[in-house]
């Protein structure tokens, strides 16, 4: 049973969905902070949020329940994400769903400043008819400079065109080619529009290169009577320079539906002529709100059911296909993982992974997360596949990627090589028929042995009599060997060898002393492996 904590208030349709859903248990708990949050989300699997609570690293602080923060809608920025990745915890978002409707109320406060909707119709609340207070202007013809030209940028551009504006861009994305085909003029810095443009509104995520775009330096840059307008994150433009551009008319109208501190319900600017202002509506339509609340559960329920990853905005996607089909390879690398780790058993600084094969091709990040767990595992408590490359770079342990997409013995194979404190070893691995995952290569020795359970392990000099001591002293103390494979160096005997024995039971101290005392061999370690069959548990 999955427990699923609903932050905010999110659409019918989605508390209908997780009603539905079998072996999923939920608790709508809204406008919780501070202490009371913590413990809520250390209470839950997953949990989905809009705007209107704040995820920071003291909320997430002694969590090791949760594993998904799902965002029905598009900004995450109030998640502090690497928290929530230091802590293992996937965050998505549902990036198409509030699209056309921001975009439409972008619109709708782009005409409402033209024509003075607002506050016309409080005159007539108020009992005045003053048609010559309220004379507006006509957006035909008129230019707007469009700063972000993603999803909703695009709408946005689109509907200006339909309303015979024309449209000026600005997003370091935007190609020529795109911005002849969605027929805007693309510059190349906001300073550039700003003198040509008469309305101006922006759709970037609050970032530094984003806060503070329209300040006070850029007040003297504008053609006068600029109306701006924000509906996508407050800071973007400088609270201070709209309230004196507005009041030295260097600003004809400034539209918000965002603040830098929400709820916001005390600003100068609300009873400032010239303002249109709403309270975060940018999102809140029915249909907008059923989208996302539905696609949001739905991306809960898929990765706390199987571990499919859309829309993550902290680790790297894994959708069921993909998932599908590295199924096998992330078993192994996890498996390697926790093979060299243990096989190394020193601190480490410098980790290689070569992805060869068929599997080269594919996904290799979550190969290499998967990896990194079971390198980590053992030693970093709630290491997992989301949080484990973060902690591993956070230790200053560098990782590198190879890819070679050349078969060599086997379809697929990774091979993972550990360093550190003057040593280095390495091991490769591939899967057998359909899943059955073999360790094929140690330090460089080729032999094909079993990746689970109990392994002993032994480095060795290859001289005649080595196999059956070890074999006799697991025999005289009740240890049965499943399974036996050795690698050496080249064909002939006498050189350094490694053996692998798959045990059926645990080793005493005493017999690992015994076996350490035979001459010819020069290391031996127990590795422990999760049994065979047996995925971790973000894999299940
Ligand atoms: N008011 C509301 O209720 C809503 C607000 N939003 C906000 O709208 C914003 C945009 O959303 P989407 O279009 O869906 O995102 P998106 O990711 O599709 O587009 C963002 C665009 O901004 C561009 N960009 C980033 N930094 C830039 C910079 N320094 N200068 C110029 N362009 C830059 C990116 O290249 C990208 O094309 C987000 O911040 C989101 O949180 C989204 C939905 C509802
Ligand atoms: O999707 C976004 O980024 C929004 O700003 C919408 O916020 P909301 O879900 O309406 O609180």
């Amino acid at each position: 049973m999955f427990r699923i904590l609903v932050l905010d208030d999110i659409a019918q349709e989605g508390i209908d969905l997780l009603e539905a859903t079998k072996g999923i248990e939920y608790e709508v708990r809204t406008k919780l902070k501070g202490e009371e949050l913590r413990k809520s989300l250390n209470e839950f699997d997953g949990a989905i949020l809009r705007s209107g609570v704040t995820i920071t690293p003291e909320s997430l602080q002694g969590n090791t329940r949760l594993r998904a923060l799902v965002r029905a809608g598009v900004g995450t920025d109030n998640i502090d994400k690497p928290a929530a990745t230091r802590r293992g915890i996937v965050v998505m978002n549902t990036p198409g769903g509030n699209t056309v409707s921001t975009a439409e109320h972008t619109f709708a406060m782009l005409l409402a400043l033209s024509r003075n909707i607002a506050p016309a119709h409080q005159s007539l609340v108020e009992g005045r008819w003053d048609r010559k207070a309220y004379m507006g202007t006509q957006v035909a013809g008129k230019t707007i400079g469009i700063v972000g030209m993603g999803r909703i940028g695009r709408e946005v551009a689109s509907r200006a065109r339909a309303f015979d504006m024309k449209v000026i861009a600005f997003d370091p994305f935007l190609t020529d080619d795109q911005a002849e085909s969605l027929k805007v003029e693309r510059v190349d810095t906001v300073d550039e529009m700003l003198p040509l443009i008469d309305y101006l509104t922006v759709h970037t995520p609050l970032t530094p290169e984003t806060k503070g775009l329209i300040g006070m330096a850029q007040l003297d840059k504008v053609k006068p009577g600029l109306r701006v307008i924000n509906v996508a994150r407050g800071g973007i433009y400088d609270h201070d320079a709209l309230v004196k551009g507005l009041e030295s008319g260097k600003l004809g109208g400034v539209a918000l539906d965002v603040y830098e501190n929400e709820p916001c319900t005390d600003s100068p600017l609300f009873k400032m002529p010239g303002t249109c202002c709403t309270p975060h509506l940018g999102a809140s339509t029915e249909e907008a709100q059923t989208q996302v609340a539905v696609e949001g559960i739905h991306l809960l329920i898929n990765y706390l059911k199987t571990g499919e990853i859309r829309h993550s905005v902290n680790v790297a996607s894994l959708d069921p296909k993909t998932l599908d089909e590295l199924r096998s390879y992330l078993n192994i690398a996890h498996r390697l993982g926790l093979l060299v780790h243990q096989w190394h058993g020193g601190g480490i600084d410098h980790v290689r992974l070569l992805c060869r094969g068929v599997v080269a091709g594919k996904d290799t990040r979550v190969l290499s997360n998967a990896f990194c767990a079971g390198l980590l595992e053992r030693v970093v408590e709630d290491a997992n596949v989301i949080n484990s490359e973060m902690l591993l770079r956070e230790r200053g342990i560098e990782l590198t990627v190879e890819h070679n997409t050349e078969q060599g013995a086997f379809t697929s194979s990774i091979t993972v090589e550990v360093s550190g404190g003057g040593k280095t070893v390495s091991a490769g691995a591939a899967v057998l028929g359909h899943e059955m995952p073999r360790l094929i290569l140690l330090d460089g020795y080729r032999l094909e042995s079993f990746l689970d359970g109990r392994l002993f392990v032994f480095a060795h000099k290859d001289v005649p009599g080595i196999i059956g001591s070890v074999g006799t002293i697991f025999g005289n103390n009740g240890i049965n060997i499943a399974q036996m494979a050795v690698g050496r160096e080249g064909n002939a005997a006498g050189g350094d060898a490694i053996g692998v024995l798959s045990l059926d039971s645990d080793v005493p101290e005493a017999v690992m002393k015994e076996l350490m005392s035979i001459d010819a061999i020069t290391q031996a370690k127990l590795i422990e492996l999760p049994a065979a069959g047996e995925l971790p548990s973000w894999m299940s």
